[in-house]
């Protein structure tokens, strides 16, 4: 039997709601096989990060190599990257390898609010990896920083979708998780906007809502979507996953990966 083969290069969450646990999670329910190369490990929990322990560069590097060379990899997405170095060995990895359909979740600072990307990074970040990127996902913190404008609105969304687009990406989706009212997020492909829409959940338990929805727009990458319908289903998963959310530990809990499949198999 063949099928779609998906790589995350991200951070390891102990806690099992975000970075690489999630996207493994999400590539798994979305029937895509996972791959990782890990590039740090965190000691984290639904109340927060405990500690950082990035990896050597050639252990990175190894693991990239080691599945790429055998294994073959039909999208990639990258998450905490929290350092230059990382940041230009994986965009240098990337272009070696030409690793096809690469999501860029820029990744800064986690939901209980520890910092995952050394400020003097954020640089690296624009120059070198999100020129490589077929989609990048910025939530509005994130975009923020990126464009060094404030975002109050669906139109400062739209702005900064325009500028961050211009850094080099094929496509950009402004996340609008963080903003009041309904989710929104805008998918902005140099030609047009598309605004997906979902009602706002009402929930604390949304650790790792980040890193599934991009994980989610790289599975369905790599079974060959085209970018608009796969923002879709990603936007689907991760609406079902915040709804049916799991109330797991004493802080903010994890999505509920399982819960699209099931209602698909409904
Ligand atoms: N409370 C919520 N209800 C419904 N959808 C949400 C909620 N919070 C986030 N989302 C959606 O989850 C996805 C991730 O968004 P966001 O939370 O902004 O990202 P991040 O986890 O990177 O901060 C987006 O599609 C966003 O619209
Ligand atoms: C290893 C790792 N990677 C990414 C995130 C961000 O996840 P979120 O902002 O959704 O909590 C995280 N908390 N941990």
């Amino acid at each position: 039997m063949t099928i779609a083969r998906a790589l995350t290069i991200a951070g390891s969450d102990s806690g099992g709601g975000a970075g690489i646990q999630a996207d493994l999670k999400t590539f798994t329910v979305l029937g895509v096989y996972g791959m990782s190369a890990l590039t740090a490990i965190t000691s984290q929990n639904t109340l927060g990060v405990h500690g950082i322990y990035n990896l050597p560069l050639e252990a990175i590097e190894k693991q990239i190599d080691a599945v790429v060379t055998d294994i073959g990899v039909d999208a990639a997405k990258t998450g905490m990257l929290s350092q230059v170095p990382i940041i230009e060995l994986v965009a240098a990895k990337i272009r070696q390898h030409t690793i096809p359909n690469l999501v860029v979740d820029p990744v800064m600072v986690a939901k209980g609010g520890a910092r995952l990307l050394e400020d003097s990074a954020q640089q690296a970040l624009i120059t070198k990896l999100i020129p490589l990127a077929k989609v990048v996902t910025p939530n509005l913190p994130e975009a923020e920083v990126l464009t060094g404008r404030e975002i109050r609105s669906v139109e400062d969304m739209k702005d900064a979708a325009k500028r961050i687009l211009d850094y080099g990406a094929q496509t950009v989706v402004v996340k609008g998780g963080h903003l009041a009212g309904d989710a929104i997020d805008i998918v902005y492909d140099g030609q047009m906007f598309e605004e997906l829409r979902s009602a706002r959940i009402e929930t604390r338990h949304t650790h790792g809502t980040g890193c599934t929805f991009s994980a989610a727009i790289t599975a369905e990458l790599a079974k060959g979507k085209n970018v608009m319908d796969a923002v879709k289903v990603a936007k689907e998963f991760i609406t079902c996953a915040i709804s049916d959310s799991l109330e797991l530990g004493g802080g903010h809990g994890p999505t509920n990966h399982w819960a699209y499949g099931r209602r698909n198999q409904a």
